[in-house]
């Protein structure tokens, strides 16, 4: 059923909800190429967005182009986070100011229905409520998935954002 993500698979594999970004060097080959890498680093891929563009959150930069997936993984959430870190870094990024451009930007949205609060990790993602760029895309994937401290579908969450500045680059 369309938009439907049952978070818990089996006893050994949760679902996680990942937002791609990019806004440097060749963002659609990247945001493909992630996806693939993320699907071969013990995450499987089970649902992706297409591509949007996006007007960029934050200083004057270059449009993003923006995704969601769907992973089914054994990963424990800080294992998730790492492989995140370390796939960013193979594709060249680095960290300079906050909100600014970057060759690819992987946040972990969500991990089941987990609750996390730690200096190194906060789930579901801090920002993710308040971002059309993440909330259209993962609406198209998994509108139903529940967001445990909000309360809210990602659907419904999306109802209460604008969305000017994101479209679908293929339309
Ligand atoms: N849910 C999260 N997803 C990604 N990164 C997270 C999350 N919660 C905390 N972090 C920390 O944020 C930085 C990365 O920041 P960006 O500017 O989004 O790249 C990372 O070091 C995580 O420890
Ligand atoms: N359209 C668009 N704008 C953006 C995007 C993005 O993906 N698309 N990512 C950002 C994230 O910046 P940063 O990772 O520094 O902040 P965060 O820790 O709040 O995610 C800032 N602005």
């Amino acid at each position: 059923m369309p938009g439907l993500v049952t978070t818990q698979q089996n006893s050994m594999e949760t679902a996680c909800a990942i937002a791609l970004g990019s806004n440097l060097g060749d963002s659609e080959q990247t945001i493909e190429a992630a996806l693939a890498q993320l699907d071969r680093g013990g995450m499987r891929l089970r649902r992706r967005s297409q591509l949007y563009k996006t007007a960029p959150v934050g200083p004057p930069q270059p449009d993003y182009i923006n995704a969601s997936a769907v992973f089914h993984t054994t990963l424990r959430p800080d294992q998730v986070l790492q492989l995140l870190l370390v796939t960013e870094a193979s594709f060249g990024r680095i960290r300079r100011e906050r909100w600014g451009p970057r060759t690819l930007d992987l946040d972990l949205l969500f991990y089941g229905d987990q609750i996390i609060d730690t200096p190194r990790l906060i789930l579901p993602h801090p920002r993710m409520h308040e971002r059309a760029f993440v909330l259209v895309p993962l609406s198209e994937i998994a509108a139903d998935w529940r967001h445990p401290v909000r309360q809210r579908t990602v659907k419904e969450l999306l109802g209460q954002v604008d969305t000017a500045g994101v479209y679908p680059l293929v339309a």
